[in-house]
């Protein structure tokens, strides 16, 4: 049991690759909760996936036990978050958890738009921020510039801001006695009724809900009988404890502790996170404010290739629901891929990452859409709509007014690349809000459509600015636009699953490079295949894929039977990703070739 006093709660605050796991690391072998040999391997990037691609994505945390210089030992409570723009909403939450944080800079690279979002964030929740100047290793390395940045950018005094390494060390031990000092600890009477607040659940295949809290008033015991406050269900708590960073079972949670929580409930939407706990006897303890709750801003349709996994497929995505509160579905019927499923995601990269795990985890073939952001109609009868399917526009004559969503976009560039970045966000409709010199970097401030921002405006931008521009980006409102929905026609019929909705100056550009596009991505047929692109009963682009005129498999014949068959294998493999539509073939990366029209 530690002393309320000697709690010291923190996330930390990073740009991607800025270093924060590798800090987190360095802390958890400073404090010996880990053997060099088990510090190998990243610790707090617990999916593969995530270790994969580097970046982290679920919110966890690790308990630590740090022995000042004053002698006195000190539970530090480390509460990660992820570092992409997709996952943003997940900062705010595990910030709500702690008193202070750490925004780690890289100090070769200097600060980034999405840390000084994230800083925003914590500096409104109270929290105090202590600036860390990490990579100070590095030969191009230049701290003090980096530091006189985050008092321009930010306004945080980075006169004394310590210079670590998190990759050697160097510094790391000052760092952890100046958070000693100025984070301060927790506030919460351990005598009072009990109050915790739920910062994340997740499903575990052996002891169902897993839910990482902060108790904010009294103790949590093994054995206790607790409420949920939004459910109004009780549970009893079967066992309990932290992560150090491995799971850890122990007797009692105290205010001002973070730590894990298991009350056999079998499903995520019975623990929400945001959530309040409490006694099954004080169910009248007040709610603590939750979190907002999130919207996906883009949808797609998914399906599986072959028909008989639907039930598979359903129960993968079920699955995966559990984990993530941010994972939306409803079923979806198109007439060209037959059953599957609308699914709603963050953004592009948690669209890819959804149907990774799904393709990996679950052993499914599925095809994915391009994916939409909403739209928002006012029909003529004076209703208002949502549509995040352009298979589900009304009739054009029904339309009142068609509105797009609008993101607010704050980009943080060197002056050097300021033209490219503008020039990028002229392209992509963007309204310029804003434009400030901030020391050697440029802040823009601009308004661009939703559909323009979530699909590949990252890598664009950070082409546009050899990687040094950064992002952020959110909803802002919905505005009136020219739109129209551009079908695709597939010798003749159209295809309700490659329909795309596209401002009407851009449409005979995007329908002709699609059909461009697509043409090199249809294989060959028995026959002519004809791609046409329309708009209501206008043809705007065409492109033919000429039919083939040998049988593939016929010059293997009287010869060698293994290589036909291995010629067979090799189509069987390829048709795996292809879907039957019509008469005609098509693979996945042709019903997401939309995607890479401004290639
Ligand atoms: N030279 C040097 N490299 C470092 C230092 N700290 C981290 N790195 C390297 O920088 C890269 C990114 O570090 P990570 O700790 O994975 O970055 P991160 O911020 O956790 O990234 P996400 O998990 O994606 O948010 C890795 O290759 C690290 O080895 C440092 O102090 N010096």
């Amino acid at each position: 049991m530690t002393d309320i006093t000697h709690i010291r709660n923190f996330s930390i605050i990073a740009h991607i690759d800025h270093g924060k796991s590798t800090l987190a690391d360095r802390f958890i072998q400073v404090c010996g909760g880990l053997s060099d040999r088990e510090l190998k391997e990243q610790v707090l990037d617990s999916m593969d996936l995530e270790r994969e691609r580097g970046i982290t994505i679920k919110a966890q945390s690790v308990t630590l036990y740090y022995t000042a210089r004053n002698g006195e030992t000190y539970q530090l409570n480390f509460i990660d978050t992820p570092g992409h723009v997709d996952f943003s909403y997940e900062v705010s939450r595990s910030l709500s958890a702690c008193e202070g944080a750490l925004l780690v800079v890289d100090a070769a690279q200097g600060v980034e738009a999405q840390s000084v979002a994230n800083c925003y964030t914590a500096i409104e929740q109270d929290l105090e921020v202590l600036p860390v100047l990490n990579k100070v290793d590095l030969p191009q390395a230049e701290p003090d510039r980096v530091a006189e940045e985050i008092e321009e950018i930010i306004g945080l005094d980075a006169l004394d801001a310590c210079h670590v390494s998190a990759k050697t060390g160097v510094g790391v031990p000052d760092l952890l006695e100046q958070l000693i000092e100025r984070i301060p600890a927790p506030q919460g009477d351990r005598e009072e009724r009990l109050q915790a607040l739920i910062i994340d659940s997740w499903f575990d295949n052996y002891m169902g809900v897993i839910s990482l809290v902060r108790i904010r008033y009294g103790r949590l015991k093994k054995g206790d009988k607790i409420h949920v406050k939004s459910t109004g269900q009780n549970h009893v708590v079967d066992s309990l404890g932290i992560f150090t960073p491995k799971r850890k079972e122990t007797k009692v949670l105290e205010a001002g502790e973070v730590g894990w929580v298991s009350a056999t409930i079998k499903d995520i939407k019975g623990a929400p996170v945001g959530d309040t706990l409490t006694h099954a006897n004080t169910p009248d303890v007040a709610m603590l404010p939750g979190f907002k709750k999130v919207k996906p801003q883009v949808y797609a349709g998914m399906f599986p290739v072959n028909a008989d996994d639907y039930e598979d497929f359903r129960d993968a995505l079920g699955k995966l629901a559990l984990n993530d509160a941010s994972l939306f579905y409803e079923p979806e019927n198109s007439d060209a891929l037959g059953f599957g499923f609308r699914v709603g995601f963050l953004g592009m990269l948690h669209m890819e990452i959804i149907h990774e795990r799904l393709e990996r985890e679950y052993d499914l073939d599925l095809i994915t859409t391009a994916p939409t952001v909403v739209y928002e109609l006012l029909l003529s009868d004076g209703e208002t709509i949502y549509v995040d399917n352009p298979s589900e526009l009304p009739e054009g004559n029904k339309i009142e007014e068609f509105r797009e969503p609008i993101a607010r976009v704050n980009i943080l560039t060197p002056q050097e690349y300021v033209g490219n970045v503008i020039t990028l966000c002229t392209e992509r409709r963007g309204e310029q809000i804003n434009l400030q010199y901030l020391g050697k970097q440029i802040s823009l401030t601009y308004d661009i459509p939703m559909a323009e921002v979530v699909l590949d405006f990252f890598d664009r931008l950070k082409s546009a600015s050899r990687g040094y521009a950064s992002l952020e980006y959110a909803f802002e409102r919905f505005q009136p636009a020219k739109l129209v929905k551009v079908d695709v026609l597939i010798n003749g019929d159209k295809v309700d699953a490659l329909a795309m909705i596209c401002h009407l100056d851009h449409s005979a550009h995007r329908g002709r490079v699609l059909t461009e596009k697509m043409k090199e991505l249809v294989p060959r047929q028995m026959f002519d295949v004809a791609i046409q692109a329309a708009i209501g009963s206008k043809i705007i682009a065409r492109q033919t894929v000429k039919a083939l005129r040998k049988n593939v498999t016929a010059k293997c014949y009287g010869g060698d039977v293994s290589r036909k068959k291995k010629l067979l294998q090799k189509q069987k493999e390829g048709k795996k990703r292809m879907k039957q539509v019509g008469n005609v073939e098509i693979p996945q990366a042709a019903f997401l070739a939309v995607l890479k029209v401004d290639d």
